[in-house]
Order: C-alpha cells, then sequence, then structure tokens
C-alpha cells in the first residue's frame, strides 16, 4: 500500500521530541509488511540540502500567501517529500517559535503543508505515485483530512493520530476562509471550539480513523482529566479510534551496537557499569553509592519535573544521585539547577538539548524517571528498558502499558520490568524512589530485573503489524 505521511517532524531531518523519532520511524517498520510510505514536512532551513536525487514534484505559484514547491529525495533509508515554501518555512528561529514566542502564522504554515499533502494525495505527486492513505499527525496535519473531505480525496482514506493532545492548533474564528476552509467548517460538529477554531479537533472530526500511541491514552482521551476538551469529540469517535503502542527504532537505540557508548548486552552488563562510571565523571559528580538515577526530557509541566524537585531530598539522603539533561520551562530549569548547588556531588543538570548524551545517560544510569502528569507514549522509558536502566514511571498512559511495576505479585512471577507508582504527585514519587533504592540494594533482584527489562519487546515489529491491519481495513 502507498501512503503519505505528513507531519511536522521528522528524525534524522528535525526533531523538537517524540513526534519525530515515530515519524522517521514508521517507514521502515512498514516496509516489510509490503508498505511504501514517503513522509511529507516542510522544508526548513538546510532541509533541502540534505535530500539526495531530488526532484520536483509538485508546485503551486500561490499557497498560502507565495510560491512553494514540494521536492522528493531520499535521506538514509527515508522517501522525503520537502516542501519549500521560503515565505512560510525560511526562519531565522526554531520550527515553532522563535525568541519572540510561537510564529504568528503558525495556523497558515502548517495549514499550507496539509493543503499541499491533500493534493498530492488526491492528484499524485507528479511521479505517477498516488498514495491509498494519507496519514497525518498532531494538530499540524489535522487539516489534512479535513481537505480532503471538503475538497475531494480523489478515493484517498485518512488517519490521524493523536502524540499530544495538549497541543490543538487553536486559533481565531477570523481565520476561517485564510485557512480555505468553507463556512460550514465553523460548526461545533466541525472546527469551532469554544468560539475559536482547532485544526486537531476538525482533523479528528474528519479523518476516517484515529489513533493514539498507546492503548491506555487512548481510554484516558475520553475523560475530562486527559482529553483537554476534546473528550467528547474523542468519544464520539470510539469506534475509529485504536491505540497502538510505540517502538523503539534499534537502528538507533541498541546498547550492542550503538557508537555513542561501551557496548553491551543482556549477556555481559560489563560495559553498563563502564558507561555508568564515565557519565558521573563526565557530570563531575562525586561517589553515588545507591542508585544513579536519570532524566532526559522536555522540562514542562506534563513531564512532572516539579515533582521530581520536591521528592529528590529524601533520595539523595538515601544514597541516590541524579544526572539530568533537558530543556523547556525557564522555573523548571532553575529548580533542578538549584538542586545541583546544594548537592553539587550528587546532582548535576546539562540544560540543552544533546542527542548522543541523551544516548550517555541512558546507558549510564541504573534508573530513568519518567514522572509525566500524562504521558501519551513516551520513548524514554522503553529505551531504558533496551538498556536496562530499569524505568521509574508514573502508571498513566503508555507508561503503563510499556512497564510492569514490581510488586511482590509480580516480582515472584519474574515479570517486574519497572517500578511505577500512582496517583502522579511528589508523595507517591517519593516512595517509588524508595523502592527504587531497596530494590537496587538486593543485588540479586536487581540484576536479574535489569536483564528482564533488556528482553522486554520494544520494537517495531507488532505496532508496524497493528498499523498495517488499519491501513488494510481503511481500504477494504
Ligand atoms: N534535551 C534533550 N536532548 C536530547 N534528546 C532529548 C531531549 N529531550 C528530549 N529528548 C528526546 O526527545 C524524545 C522525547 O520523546 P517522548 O516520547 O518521551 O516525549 P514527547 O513529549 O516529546 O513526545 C510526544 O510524542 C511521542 C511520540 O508519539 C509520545 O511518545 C509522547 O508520549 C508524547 O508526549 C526522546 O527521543 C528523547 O530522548
Amino acid at each position: 500500500m502507498r501512503i503519505l505521511s505528513v507531519a511536522s517532524e521528522c528524525v534524522p531531518l528535525v526533531k523538537t521530541g517524540g513526534l519525530a523519532d515515530v515519524v522517521g520511524a514508521l517507514p521502515g517498520a512498514l516496509a516489510p509488511l509490503g508498505h511504501d510510505m514517503r513522509v511529507m514536512i516542510p522544508a526548513y532551513p538546510g532541509i533541502l540540502e540534505k535530500l539526495r536525487n531530488r526532484v520536483e514534484i509538485w508546485a503551486d505559484p500561490d499557497l498560502f500567501g507565495g510560491p512553494a514547491k514540494a521536492h522528493l529525495g531520499r535521506v538514509a533509508d527515508l522517501d522525503v517529500i520537502a516542501l519549500d515554501a521560503p515565505h512560510l518555512y525560511r526562519r531565522d528561529g526554531g520550527i515553532y517559535a522563535d525568541a519572540g514566542g510561537d510564529y504568528p502564522d503558525n495556523p497558515e504554515r502548517f495549514a499550507a503543508l496539509c493543503w499541499a499533502a491533500a493534493a498530492i494525495a488526491r492528484d499524485g505527486g507528479g511521479d505517477g505515485w498516488t498514495p491509498d492513505i494519507l496519514h497525518a499527525h498532531d494538530w499540524q496535519g489535522g487539516l489534512a483530512p479535513a481537505y480532503l473531505h471538503y475538497h475531494g480525496s480523489g478515493g484517498t482514506r485518512s488517519m490521524l493520530t493523536i502524540h499530544n493532545i495538549a497541543f490543538q492548533g487553536i486559533t481565531g474564528a477570523d481565520r476561517l476562509s485564510a485557512l480555505r476552509l468553507p463556512p460550514e467548517a465553523f460548526d461545533k460538529e466541525a472546527a469551532e471550539y469554544w468560539g475559536n477554531l482547532s485544526t486537531l479537533k476538525l482533523g479528528l472530526v474528519k479523518a476516517d480513523a484515529i489513533t493514539t500511541v498507546s492503548p491506555t491514552y487512548a481510554e484516558e482521551l475520553m475523560r475530562p482529566e486527559f482529553g483537554m476538551g476534546l473528550e467528547g469529540v474523542i468519544a464520539s469517535r470510539a469506534k475509529d479510534l485504536h491505540g497502538i503502542l510505540n517502538g523503539v527504532d534499534e537502528a538507533i537505540w541498541s546498547p550492542e551496537h550503538d557508537d555513542a557508548i561501551a557496548p553491551y548486552s543482556a549477556r555481559s552488563l560489563k560495559g553498563k557499569a563502564t558507561n555508568r562510571a564515565r557519565l558521573i565523571a563526565e557530570f563531575g559528580l562525586g561517589d553515588v553509592p545507591g542508585p544513579l538515577a536519570i532524566v532526559v526530557s522536555r522540562l514542562t509541566w506534563q513531564k512532572g519535573i516539579d515533582l521530581l524537585a520536591e521528592a529528590l531530598p529524601d533520595f539523595i539522603a538515601a544514597g541516590g544521585g541524579l544526572a539530568m539533561l533537558g530543556s523547556g520551562d525557564r522555573d523548571l530549569e532553575e529548580a533542578m539547577r538549584r538542586a545541583a548547588h546544594i548537592w553539587p556531588d550528587r546532582v548535576a543538570v546539562r540544560v540543552g538539548y544533546d542527542e548522543p548524551l541523551a544516548h550517555r545517560l541512558i546507558a549510564g544510569g541504573d534508573a530513568v524517571l519518567v514522572p509525566s502528569r500524562f504521558e501519551p507514549c513516551g520513548l524514554t522509558q522503553m529505551y531504558g528498558l533496551r538498556y536496562g536502566t530499569i524505568p521509574v514511571v508514573a502508571a498513566t498512559g503508555g507508561l503503563n502499558d510499556t512497564v510492569i511495576g514490581a510488586t511482590p505479585a509480580s516480582l515472584s512471577a519474574k515479570a517486574a520490568t519497572g517500578i511505577t507508582f500512582h496517583p502522579v504527585d511528589h508523595i507517591a514519587l517519593a516512595g517509588a524512589l524508595r523502592r527504587l533504592v531497596a530494590l537496587h540494594a538486593d543485588r540479586p533482584v536487581w540484576t536479574t530485573m535489569v536483564k528482564r527489562a533488556m528482553k522486554a519487546d520494544v520494537g517495531w515489529h507488532g505496532p508496524a503489524a497493528r498499523y498495517s491491519e488499519i491501513y488494510g481495513n481503511l481500504t477494504a
């Protein structure tokens, strides 16, 4: 089957979070099942230069205020369509914002991506390639199913994946015609959202199928605490909604052959101890007698970093250490820097975005902490499993679906792969960290759990089969 995947980011070209990992991994995961997926993203600065064998496949003299061309090319093993529209994507700042905040024309920037994707899905890309399915991601892709609905689909079916419902593409109702939507789209059964427009909502209403990135999150999304205002819309589409876990791209994340670390495996963990020692040295920590916990995360309310700051004193007093990499909210960066100042031998923080360092942390830690208030799937806990770095996670969303928490029952059944806690507050997190310290001290039990975690199935094989099944149902 031919599938056009439409998103705002994609590894290895451009990444701000987990969306990019998943968009970049899906084509390779689906190829063995006979699917031919192309990924369409904006041609942000530097993207076109990275495409091999580049050919122009589509053009529009006026795409939301300026000329645009779509180029097809190869990057690694991916077929990428990069939409070059300089008036929308050639900016000096980040891909969504600069120092002054979000770009005010973000709705038009991603509407343009959706418009071009829908046109290619409907009419083909000029090289004879016409997709059977347009698979859009998050609010940036939300208008693609809508354009197929309002302007003709040519038989192409649509699917929308929710990676994070916190971002809903909300903009003023006065932008309706600027976004090339017909008057009837301003309706509570369509894009209207408390007097505004939501591109995510419209996508959820108009897509032929909806997926999200874990079974638990699919259920959570129908509740007000998680649906963030869209719970009713989601519930009304329950029969078309599927929760499919993400996988780990094992070409990038495997401790047996990871260039960024001293390699190791479940059979020989010697390299893991080397990575721990190197990490402690790199972060300038002293002796850490208990577990060395690590965090690799965006620093936001979602990720529960404030809870960690509160739970930390007892963990440090019990012998634990923390090495952390992240960036985001200034207040959270500051809170973690303060902790590093109080316990310089035990806590160290790097503010920034650093891919190789993320690998060194995942390999060198004893445990990876993910105290998220909500987590659609989460990838770092799965990297943790793969690398024998025990996940300590809130029992929510995909964290709940990927980690088997250590309890007397799960330990005696030889099933535990991590530590889970609930409710998501600093008291429960502190309790989880106490359990971490105790388990880590029980060397035989700990080592068995580490090896078991490394064997957990976190690959793309199973999830890819589920996507394939849904694509099949859509086109049957
Ligand atoms: N400072 C830093 N330096 C280097 N690397 C960093 C980094 N901060 C984060 N990363 C990396 O970015 C990715 C984050 O992915 P997550 O899935 O954990 O969360 P995110 O909220 O971005 O994704 C959303 O989409 C994904 C994909 O569906 C869902 O899993 C998730 O639940 C949802 O919130 C990981 O690959 C991580 O290693």
